[in-house]
């Protein structure tokens, strides 16, 4: 039986409509929430998905905020900017697109975010909360948008064997970290390209991650029949069916995964459009926080 389609795009709507009743419960109190999107550069796929970003806040009622550097900026200038809407009360969310160009240090731009603005979860006090469990910080959004369409999809994680394939910062780090917190209760295995024997880590999971990069990376003989895979990937490769010359895929070889899995999330139409819902649901709580709500 083909697996289920784990349907991120209508799920997302969902988180929107309730964000949009937040936000308008919070601007009968008098409280805009806020959210400025920094792009440094004009990478194409960038500017697309701040300018998505943007609009999403104002098809919730929110302000969005677009701040455009070109690729020559200095890091100063752009810790600068920073500095400004920190101490700037009307914005309650800073989010600098990445990736930034070479001269800039990422690590220096996310740390100089103040941490009560940072909707990202990329700074260090936020991600020391996500690791400990303290829910008065930001979690990132890909991985918090995995949890929710873990829950809502009635994936028991109590025990499972999950494994995450990619270790980075902003999905395959904190995407263990979520899942190990008590009430959560998955037994979790960071993959990565130095594992060996990755597929018998696979092939014994009730649930995958997929977040390496790669394109089809997970093949059909790397999952266990019945198990549940989360396709966080996406990568652009050629296809000269398309109008475009380009298509867009995941990290798994969806049409032989879905084969085996008992569910599955598209790309596109998965996880991405859940990124950019958690991301307003962050920046709406950082305005309650911030109005002391
Ligand atoms: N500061 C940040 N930079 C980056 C992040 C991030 O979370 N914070 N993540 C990625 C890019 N990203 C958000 O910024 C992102 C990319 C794509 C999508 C999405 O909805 N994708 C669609 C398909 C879009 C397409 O057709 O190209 C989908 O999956 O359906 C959401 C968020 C790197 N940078």
């Amino acid at each position: 039986m083909e697996a289920r389609l784990l349907d991120g795009a209508a799920l997302a709507r969902r988180v929107r409509e309730r964000v949009a009743g937040e936000v308008a419960e919070l601007k009968a109190r008098g409280v805009t929430p806020g959210l400025s999107v920094v792009l440094v550069g004009d990478d194409p796929a960038s500017a697309v998905y701040v300018h998505h970003k943007t609009k999403d806040c104002q098809e919730v009622g929110m302000r969005g905020e677009q701040i455009r550097m070109p690729a020559s900026t200095s890091q100063d200038e752009l810790l600068a900017v920073v500095d400004r809407l920190n101490g700037d009360p009307a914005v309650h969310g800073i989010l600098v697109q990445m990736p930034v160009p070479k001269q800039i240090d990422p690590a220096a731009v996310i740390a100089r975010i103040a941490p009560e603005k940072d909707v990202d979860g990329f700074h260090p006090v936020n991600v020391g909360k996500t690791y400990i469990g303290e829910d008065s910080g930001f979690a990132p959004c890909t991985p918090a948008g995995v949890m929710v369409m873990l829950r809502e999809a009635g994936v028991d994680l109590r025990g499972a064997e999950v494994v995450i394939i990619g270790r980075s910062n902003i999905v395959g780090k904190p995407m263990a970290a979520l899942l190990v917190q008590p009430g959560v209760d998955a037994t979790v295995t960071v993959c990565h390209s130095r594992t060996r024997d990755l597929a018998a880590h696979t092939r014994r999971a009730d649930v995958i991650v997929a977040a390496i990069g790669r394109a089809r990376f997970v093949t059909g003989d790397m999952v266990k029949p019945g198990a549940v895979v989360i396709d966080v990937g996406m990568n652009r490769i050629d296809d000269p069916t398309t109008k475009s010359g380009t298509r867009l895929v995941g990290d798994v070889d969806f049409e032989a995964v879905r084969q085996v899995a008992s569910a599955i999330t598209p790309v596109p139409g998965g996880v991405g459009p859940m990124t950019r819902a958690m991301l307003l649901e962050n920046t709406v709580r950082a305005a309650r926080r911030a109005a002391g709500a």
